[in-house]
């Protein structure tokens, strides 16, 4: 028996991915900013060291500078001076002795080893040194981690706090990248109020708005923000209208369905182009993708978690490509069913899932209990999604299945 809620003409989840992928591109335009400001932003041109690091030979260790072939002897060495960290030992350490040096201080000529000072023990000017200690020890050698002139980014970079580390230590001020793209972003539905705003009868809270609009940032990207719009056609053409005007892309989140009140899908179908509508997933099969006047249009269906997961699983990576980086599909874990799974053939099923290892260390995976899409705890309670494929019936507990970690709930 197949999915009530499939039907001919569905498409494949992958086909959909694929179809926006190809589909989009990167939005037009570049800034200079400043490296400190760029996280999470996209590199729009490959960026090159200007040094190479370390800049110099310097110490891993504070101690003693010397040269290795001085230790046959057993004598002891003469200290001759102080290399520290921005202040260098400008003098040649010849054969006999030694300097004084400090972690990160560079490596004065003619030294070739660093000796711990805890294997030193002086007397006046004079050093003695016991131990084991090999030629080269607690050196960090010039270039051993980033030579001059190597490519540390590529253009399509997202920019990461470690990345902004190596980029400093690079001597990089500034980076270029590509403009942050604009999102409208409406709900529809008149039964939607404002968090904190009084419900009336037969009212819910619009939390699909919120949610993506903490979405949106969380991707770096910015919005237009239009609000609550009612199940009135007119005001959701005016509105998408200006959003075609405004903004880069278009994401709504309610109105794509088949009900009397749903217009979302019918007036884009009016004003604009379906590139498609109808995919073969669970949640989210209403989702709509087409254009307005060359602008994007991501229609999510109005459930919770269906808006939440269409946007993760088709949205983020149309908004990606957008922002100039490639989109690389999401690791997926194999982990043991711990209960059985009711699916229907038809859909590719995302239900949300706690993963956990047992006590021998094998992944497992346990549904979070109902899995309506309407259940916004179970998805809040999740840390991964189960990926059940579409042609795939009902899992048992043992069965092995494919999970989708989620770093926090609904990772984007
Ligand atoms: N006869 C059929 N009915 C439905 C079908 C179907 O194939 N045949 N599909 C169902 C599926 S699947 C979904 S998903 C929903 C999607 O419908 P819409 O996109 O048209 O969304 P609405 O009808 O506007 O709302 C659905 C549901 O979600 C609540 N909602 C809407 N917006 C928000 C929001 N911003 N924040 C929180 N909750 C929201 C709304 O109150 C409804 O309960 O259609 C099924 N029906
Ligand atoms: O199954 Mo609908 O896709 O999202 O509630």
């Amino acid at each position: 028996m197949s999915d009530c809620c499939s039907q001919p003409g569905l498409m494949p989840i992958e086909a959909a991915r694929a179809a926006l992928l190809e589909d989009l591109a990167p939005v037009a335009g570049t800034e200079s900013i400043p490296l400190a400001q760029a996280t999470g932003r996209v590199l729009a041109q490959p960026v090159a060291s200007t040094v190479c690091l370390p800049p110099c030979d310097n110490s891993a260790m504070d101690g003693y500078a010397l040269r290795i072939a001085d230790l046959d002897s057993g004598m002891p060495l003469e200290l001759i001076g102080y290399s520290f960290a921005g202040k260098p030992f400008d003098g040649i350490v010849n054969p006999g002795t030694c300097v004084r040096i400090m972690t990160g201080a560079a490596l004065p000529d003619g030294a070739d080893t660093v000796v711990m000072q805890e294997q030193v023990t002086t007397q006046g000017e004079s050093i003695f040194i016991g131990g084991k200690v090999r030629p080269g020890d607690h050196i960090r050698r010039c270039g051993e981690d980033v030579a001059e002139g190597e490519t540390l980014l590529d253009s399509g970079a997202r920019i990461s706090v470690a990345h902004i580390a190596l980029l400093a230590a690079a001597g990089i001020g500034e980076v270029s990248v590509q403009r942050r793209p604009v999102i409208a972003l409406f709900s529809t539905g008149d039964e939607l109020r404002q968090p904190g705003e009084p419900l009336g009868k037969g009212d819910i809270f619009d939390s699909n708005r919120i949610a993506l609009l903490a979405a949106l940032a969380e991707l770096d990207l910015e919005v237009l923000d239009l609000g609550i719009l009612p199940d009135d056609k007119d005001v959701i053409r005016d509105n998408l209208a200006r959003a075609a005007r405004e903004a880069d892309a278009i994401i709504t989140s309610g109105g794509v369905s088949v009900g009397e009140a749903d217009y979302t899908r019918e007036v884009l179908e009016e004003m604009g182009e379906i590139g498609f509508w109808k995919v073969a997933m669970k949640p989210g099969k209403p989702f709509a993708y087409g254009r307005l006047q060359g602008t994007p249009f991501f229609g999510l269906p109005g459930n919770p978690v269906s808006a939440l997961i269409t946007f993760q699983q088709l949205a983020v990576p149309a908004l990606t490509v957008m922002k100039g980086s490639a989109w690389a599909a999401p690791v997926q874990l194999q982990a043991r069913l711990q209960k059985p799974v009711k699916k229907k053939p038809g859909r590719t099923d995302f239900q949300r899932g706690i993963y956990l290892r047992d006590e021998s260390g094998n992944l497992c995976v346990e549904p979070v209990g109902a899995q309506g899409s309407h259940i916004l705890s179970g998805l809040a309670d999740a840390n991964c999604l189960i990926v059940l494929s579409r042609d795939s019936g009902n899992a048992e507990a043992g069965d092995m299945v494919d999970i989708e970690p989620l770093a926090t709930p609904l990772d984007l």
